[in-house]
């Protein structure tokens, strides 16, 4: 994949579509895959999917299911009606329920259509080891967790998992080249990390830890001027290449 613009998944998270359409409207051309997270669907309904579809846009639906095998096979059967490209499920379900949620995605996907990616998230990237530690109660050094996960989603026969890019060559290690990794926690160099914790800059997710997709929110959508923000992460893409 040359073009960075595959690679590169704009966080919708937006309480409307007008205003996701808007911000789109400001990208126009440039943006090539899309998410849509809890803030924006439970807003739209599930129509956001085939709207952004219908305007030719990859669409990964973020919905971190995490329920009981059966519901969340249920779940995942009717989110893959809708035509999603990618979607998503907690890892810290177990395996149980990831292999429940791959039958949902396999009986959902309508016929003649490719079978949408479902990744398992490892670890919110907002969450520091400390944080993992003394609230989540799980001992140990986070990267180990993120790595066991991945190693459990591989297990339940899913596609890839969300991450931050620092652990994608762990990952890939542990799991594989061809196991997908799609990494939040995405700062341009000298914007403010926010809730993130494990953050690195796109240069360093996609041309030195090879990140197979990175997802960005704030730092495009938040910005003055959209174009302009998007436009310098590509230049500065270009430029680190
Ligand atoms: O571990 C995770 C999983 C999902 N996300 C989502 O990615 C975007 C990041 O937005 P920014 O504005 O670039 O911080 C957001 O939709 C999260 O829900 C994540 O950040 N970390």
């Amino acid at each position: 994949m040359t073009d960075f613009r595959e690679r590169i998944i704009l966080a919708l998270d937006f309480g409307s579509p007008e205003e996701a359409y808007a911000c789109l409207d400001r990208l126009t051309g440039d943006v090539k895959y899309v998410k849509v997270g809890m803030e924006l669907f439970y807003a739209a309904g599930p129509a956001i999917v085939s709207t952004l579809k219908e305007r030719g846009f990859k669409v990964f639906v973020d919905l971190k299911i995490h329920d009981i095998p059966n519901t969340a096979q249920g779940a995942m059967r009717s989110l893959a009606r809708l035509g999603a490209d990618m979607m998503n499920v907690h890892a810290a379900g177990g395996v149980k329920m990831m292999a429940a949620a791959r039958e949902g995605v396999e009986q959902g996907t309508p016929a003649g259509s490719p079978r949408p990616l479902l990744i398992g998230v490892t670890m919110l990237t907002s969450t520091s080891e400390d944080v993992m530690n003394s609230q989540l109660l799980i001992p140990g050094k986070l990267e180990d967790t993120v790595a066991g996960y991945a190693a459990f989603t591989k297990e339940a026969g899913l596609d890839g998992v969300v991450a931050s890019p620092l652990e994608v060559p762990l990952i890939k290690e542990t799991c594989g080249t061809s196991f997908v990794t799609v990494t939040p926690g995405i700062r341009p160099a000298g914007s403010a990390k926010g809730d993130q914790t494990r953050v690195t800059t796109p240069e360093e997710a996609l041309l030195t830890l090879n990140s197979d997709y990175i997802v960005i929110g704030r730092a495009i959508t938040g910005a003055v001027d959209p174009r302009a923000a998007w436009n310098d992460m590509i230049d500065s893409l270009k430029a680190s290449r």
